[in-house]
């Protein structure tokens, strides 16, 4: 998505007014059975985002929602659509979307967990899992789907996936999927949906283009947006080290191996070939790690995906396709191997680690000529990249 800067610079003070703050999940009135849910699953006061949030949504409003990586976004709308739903009625009331099969599964479980005292049935409709159980499980009815913009839409074609009382529909990382990949599907999801549903749109990153077309399917909504220059969080230290040419990224990566193990690491690629080389060729060199891309299988991303929560994975190579939305709190360190070529994907991407005001760290391979591409990312969200110590255990 191209960027027009000025206007960027504007929407710094497009925040809507009069937004109450709420201080405690309490004073939000929320269904007994859900305000045990959230205890239950160890939360106790909510984030800034949720604070603001919340309340909007719930109470019917069009909302667009900004808050930096690790926040508690998930939540945010996962306990509104909770709130609003009626679950003496099985047909399905709210629709989430998300660009990646992992973040659709996660979000379920999310709404899973939070509605767990609920008796909710949340579903989730992802590409590369099994049409029948799609269609046999939506025919169970499901209060909530999550799912990926191509497979929700087949399933609504079908007329498997109900619409007719959809009274929510959730974009997240929502100018991923306003951009080109994914607007196409996402437009005609939204003409399904009934006219009056209400749509609330979530990312770290909004840039101005994308909340230009909000107005095509939003009207009158309430903006809570964050300051370009504060999108980055403060908690992740943010490094480059000067390896000049591409080959030398290899070495420098393995003389970084074992800080990498000391919690657990992700490190980007741009290309699923360059994932796949640089796996292969770290464990050649006698380093575990694993690797995930969206050309793989999707048995084989879920076996990953398991093996890396789990913490019996520690080190994680993967594409894009891990920048937005994956939670896993024990993540401390990212390395971008390649810089990412959307400006926007560098926060999401560092926002991996840092989880919730957990510390991070993010390191960043730079050759000579990505010293523009770096300098870029530096200006455009007001951010300092220092060069890593020689040391590294100074850092960690
Ligand atoms: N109120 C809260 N109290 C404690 N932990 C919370 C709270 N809200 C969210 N969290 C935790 O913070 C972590 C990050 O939340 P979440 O995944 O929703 O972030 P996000 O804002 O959606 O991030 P991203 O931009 O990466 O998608 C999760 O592990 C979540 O359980």
């Amino acid at each position: 998505m191209s960027f027009d800067r000025e206007a960027d610079r504007s929407l710094a003070i497009q925040t809507s007014s009069k937004v109450p703050v709420v201080g405690s999940f309490e004073e939000m009135n929320l269904k007994d059975n859900l305000l045990k849910g959230i205890y239950a699953y160890g939360f106790e006061a909510p984030s800034a985002i949720q604070s603001r949030a919340i309340m909007e949504v719930i109470s019917g409003k069009d909302v667009i929602a900004q808050a930096q990586s690790g926040t508690g976004k998930t939540a945010t709308f996962a306990i509104s659509m909770l709130q609003v739903l009626d679950t003496n009625r099985s047909d399905t009331q709210a629709l989430v979307l998300s660009p990646t099969r992992e973040l659709a599964a996660q979000i379920q479980s999310v709404i899973r967990a939070l509605g767990d005292f609920m008796r909710i049935r949340c579903y989730s409709c992802i590409g590369g899992k099994s049409i029948g159980q799609d269609i046999k499980q939506l025919a169970r009815g499901q209060h909530i789907v999550s799912g990926t913009p191509g497979r929700v839409l087949d399933m609504i074609k079908r007329q498997t996936l109900n619409i007719r009382n959809i009274k929510m529909l959730v974009l997240d990382e929502a100018d991923e999927l306003l951009g080109k990949g994914f607007q196409d599907q996402i437009y005609e999801i939204y003409q399904y949906m009934p006219s009056s549903t209400q749509v609330v749109v979530v990312s770290a990153t909004l840039p101005s283009a994308v909340l230009s077309l909000t107005n095509r399917f939003m009207t009158n909504p309430t903006k809570i947006l964050v300051r370009k220059e504060q999108i980055s969080l403060e908690g992740i230290d943010q490094y480059y080290i000067q390896v000049e040419k591409e080959d030398w990224k290899f070495d420098t990566l393995c003389d970084l191996y074992d800080s990498l193990t000391i919690t657990q690491a992700v490190i980007f690629c741009n290309t699923k070939k360059k994932v796949s080389w640089l796996s292969d060729s770290l464990r050649k060199a006698n380093f575990t790690v694993s690797a995930m891309h969206g050309d793989m299988s999707q048995e084989e991303r879920d076996r990953v995906m398991h093996e890396f929560r789990s913490g019996n994975s520690r080190v994680l190579i993967s594409t894009d396709i891990w920048a937005r939305g994956i939670d896993v709190q024990q993540v401390s360190l990212v390395i971008n191997y390649d810089l990412p070529r959307e400006k926007e994907n560098y926060v999401h991407r560092i926002g991996r680690s840092g989880r919730f005001g957990r510390k991070g760290v993010a390191i960043n391979f730079v050759t000579n000529s990505d010293a523009e591409a770096l300098s870029d990312i530096e200006s455009f969200f007001s951010i300092v990249i220092a060069e890593m110590p020689a040391n590294v255990s100074e850092i960690m």
